[in-house]
């Protein structure tokens, strides 16, 4: 195909093609092979097939097929060959550019699904127009260039399509989300989009002005940091259909200065990384190794006393308002049957939730945990009927308590245990 610069078909196949590009338009296919240069006459057709089942009938002209291909080599051919020239085709190139980006092309009806198609086609079209025009002017900025600089070119071209896009899809996305009516609700939402957008798109063009490329960047990225956070809150308000959000959990770990028998100390300290936790905006909270206690009291687990002082202390937390509204996990000794065991105990709300013994002792080294604690043997089970003490069924009102091996379900989450030497051992 030869360009030239008085070609007088080229306005015929232009206005022809807008006809064909623009609403009604009835091109569906989301094939991107035609945004980055000519479309493949296979593409073409797909596009065309799935126009006419679309319809629902034959196309009106027996050789639309031809027509199209033929149209759109042509197209970019006498654009070429217009480029730099002022002629109206360029300047028509640049209206229906300007005027589908604004969705006035009356195309995007606010609910069909063929609304979606369509927007994603005349995006298409958008791009495709883009490049063209772009290319068309390339052969005046590339005269006497060497290859790095068209590669350069190429590569802003496509970013100047994905730009165009990006702004029609948004509006696009508007004309659907908020579709006009008579509603002050819809209005009032329509009106808060499309303030936003204007006040974005002023930003915008305030940094261009800036001529700053790195401060640009950097105020955009802080647009984007910003809008992916608000997303993130609605998509969490949103309850539990949206599993990723679901699962995204805030949890506490704390490393206490506990001292060994030191109950009233190591009661405040427990405490207020509990209030610290939740401060934090954490819904679990992870405290150390029979941090009632403390770790290292030695010969004094042999004494009862050390048993009693850790419930009393287990008590104050679980009525403290403190604790409430955070699942709470503390270390502390406990007998069951009369064996010692070195446990984790989960509360939540003033309930005990499961008392969890460690299942493996650390007695390498110094550690002598075997002196003091059993381990519990038995594997994934639990005593569901394990008496809690007085002290405590009379605070909360609960008797009994899960004691063993399990793993917490929670309605978003489970929530497993492993306590130090348990993490080196195989199979633990
Ligand atoms: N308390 C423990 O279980 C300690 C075990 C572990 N081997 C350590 O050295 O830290």
């Amino acid at each position: 195909m030869t360009a030239t610069k008085s070609s007088s078909i080229a306005p015929f196949l232009f206005v022809r093609l807008k006809h064909y590009f623009c609403p009604p338009c009835w091109l569906t296919s989301r094939s991107s092979s035609t945004l980055v240069g000519q479309p493949s006459s296979s593409t073409l057709r797909a596009i065309l097939s799935e126009a006419e089942c679309r319809l629902q009938s034959p196309p009106a002209h027996p050789f639309v097929r031809n027509l199209l291909s033929q149209d759109l080599g042509g197209l970019a051919a006498s654009l070429r060959g217009l480029a730099g020239t002022k002629h109206p085709l360029v300047e028509d190139a640049k209206r229906s550019l300007l005027f589908s980006a604004v969705g006035g092309s009356g195309g995007l009806s606010s609910d069909s699904s063929a609304s979606s198609a369509l927007a994603s086609t005349v995006g298409q079209t958008r791009r495709a127009v883009v490049l063209l025009v772009a290319r068309a002017h390339e052969e005046l900025l590339t005269k006497g260039s060497d290859l790095h600089d068209l590669e350069l070119l190429r590569r802003r071209q496509c970013q100047l399509a994905d730009i165009a896009d990006s702004v029609y899809t948004a509006l696009s996305i508007h004309s659907r989300v908020v579709p006009p009516t008579n509603s002050d609700l819809a209005k009032g939402n329509a009106l808060a989009a499309l303030a936003g957008d204007y006040l974005l798109a002023s930003a915008s063009l305030g940094l261009a002005e800036l001529d700053r490329p790195p401060v640009v960047k950097l105020i955009s990225e802080a647009i984007c940091d910003i809008v992916a956070g608000r997303f993130s809150l609605i998509a969490n308000a949103a309850g539990t259909d949206n599993m990723e959000a679901a699962s995204l959990c805030t949890m506490a770990t704390c490393v206490l200065n506990q001292w060994s028998m030191d109950f009233a100390g190591n009661k405040r300290r427990i405490l207020s990384s509990i209030i610290e936790a939740k401060r934090l905006g954490a819904s679990y909270r992870l405290g150390p190794e029979l941090e009632i206690t403390g770790y290292g009291c030695s010969d004094h687990f042999y004494e009862g006393d050390t048993f009693l002082h850790s419930w009393q202390v287990l008590r104050d937390l679980l009525i403290d308002p403190a604790t409430r509204d955070i699942v709470c996990d503390v270390g502390m000794p406990v007998r069951h049957l009369g064996v010692a065991y070195n446990c984790r105990v989960v509360f939540l709300n003033g309930q005990v939730l499961l008392i969890r013994p460690k299942t493996r002792m650390a007695d390498d080294g110094n550690y002598r945990e075997s002196r003091w604690f059993s381990r519990w043997t038995k594997r994934g089970e639990i005593d569901k009927t394990f008496q809690l003490p007085d002290l405590i069924e009379s605070a909360i009102g609960q008797s009994t308590a899960p004691f063993g091996d399990a793993v917490l379900a929670f309605r978003d989450a489970s929530l497993g245990f492993e306590t130090c030497e348990e993490i080196w051992t195989i199979g633990s």
